[in-house]
């Protein structure tokens, strides 16, 4: 499984749709989730997508939420069907006795939110790269613009970046250092083994006043000499962290490096095995022991992500707000036609929608409790599952 982490517009569409063809003509058809709510559109098929069960416009209206309290809360909702969604995954990922001719999947591709910090950092977000990595190898590809990482000052903030992910959901690593056509990796490849070269670059720039700027620009706090002892400092403690990771350089325009990506993965899956996956699988026994328990314990999680995240909230407001971060808030068009709410096994118009009222805690508590609870119940009774058996073709 790979899990696609991006900055926005580093290229992670464009490297999924690369990777994804790549498979493709390998003749190894990859099964690929988007969990990305708030995506317009992807140039590629997903064959389960949250869009298809949870329509977060509809999230956001009915919660008074902002584009941000609006991804979380509908993965929330996603992840309380993660049980669903391994099994789907399982029975895919297995040779059918059935049907002898049939190739299991080989590879999950997984694209996540643009907003990179409401996925890694929520409840939703750890249930279900948990619960993921406790059932399939799982690697995280970290995309980097490449292009926008030249200075000493944006290669650190991708890479503390990149680190912080890393320990927050403690999976194995590839920096993907995209649009290698623009601009070669190598530089990074160097600053990353050879203290002595990011020391000369730091000094390079240094004289130029180019800090935090690609070319030289000159960035906040050039010239300040604080700026360079503090990317110093960070350098040499980053060294140890440099060593947990796989780097590629891809050009996802181009195709290059695709190939050498693939390695890392390959890499990363044997490092997954062996180091990973004790530990998970002590959490997965651990998870389905307390199976009655886990439920409470992962709706008071998500409960609190949303107090958390309680700037996202707005009272009274419709969802029109901070159109800059989540690119289909701007399309107002569409709020005349969504008809399918979020609710499951409740029928697609708004009207018949009869769920907990807008904007409160207890109402929304009350729907993760129904989501959660709805996993006792047959699948035939849980329409966004249904959704997604439909969506990925297994009900036929
Ligand atoms: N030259 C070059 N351009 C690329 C490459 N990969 C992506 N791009 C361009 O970079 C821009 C952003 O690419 P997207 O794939 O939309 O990036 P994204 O990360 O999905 O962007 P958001 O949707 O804003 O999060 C587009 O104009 C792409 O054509 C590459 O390898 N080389």
């Amino acid at each position: 499984m790979i899990d696609n982490l991006p900055r926005p517009g580093s290229g992670k569409t464009t490297f999924m749709q690369r990777i994804n063809s790549h498979l493709h003509s390998k003749k190894s058809v990859p099964y690929v989730m988007n969990l990305d709510p708030a995506v317009h559109s992807v140039p590629f098929d997903s064959n389960i997508d949250i869009r298809d069960s949870i329509n977060y416009k509809e999230v956001m209206r009915q919660y008074n939420l902002g584009p941000n309290g609006g991804i979380l809360t509908s993965l929330n909702l996603f992840a309380t069907k993660v049980d669903q969604i391994i099994a789907l995954l399982e029975k895919r990922t297995t040779p059918d006795p059935s049907k002898p001719t049939a190739k299991p999947i080989e590879h999950i591709l997984v694209d996540t939110p643009g907003q990179i910090e409401v996925f890694v950092w929520s409840a939703s977000g750890s249930i279900l790269l948990e619960t993921l990595a406790s059932s399939f190898p799982t690697v995280i590809a970290y995309i980097i613009d490449t292009p926008r990482a030249s200075s000493t000052s944006t290669f650190m903030s991708n890479m503390l970046y990149a680190c912080s992910i890393l320990y927050k959901t403690k999976l194995p690593m590839i920096l993907v250092f995209n649009k290698t056509d623009v601009k070669d990796a190598e530089f990074a490849k160097e600053w990353m083994t050879d203290f002595d070269k990011f020391q000369q670059a730091l000094r390079e720039e240094e004289e130029s006043g180019a800090f935090g700027a690609e070319g030289a620009a000159g960035g906040f706090g050039a010239g300040s000499g604080y700026m360079g002892s503090l990317l110093n400092s960070m350098s040499l403690m980053l060294e140890e962290f440099y060593r947990h990771l796989s780097v590629v350089g891809v050009s996802s325009m181009t195709g290059d490096g695709v190939d050498e990506f693939f390695e890392a993965v390959e890499e990363k899956r044997q490092e997954f095995e062996r180091d990973y996956k004790p530990e998970l699988e002590r959490k997965k026994k651990e998870r389905e022991e307390n199976k009655a328990n886990q439920r409470e314990v992962e709706l008071g999680k998500l409960m609190k992500d949303m107090n958390v995240s309680g700037s996202g909230r707005r009272e009274g407001q419709g969802p029109e707000v901070g159109p800059e971060t989540v690119s289909e808030a701007e399309d107002e068009e569409e709020d005349e036609i969504i008809k399918r709410g979020l609710a499951d096994g409740e029928d697609d118009s708004e009207e018949d929608y009869e769920g907990p009222s807008a904007g409160n805690d207890e109402g929304l508590s009350q729907r993760y409790q129904q989501a959660l609870g709805s996993q006792d119940q047959p699948s035939d009774q849980d329409n966004s599952f249904t959704r997604y058996l439909r969506a990925s073709g297994m009900n036929q």
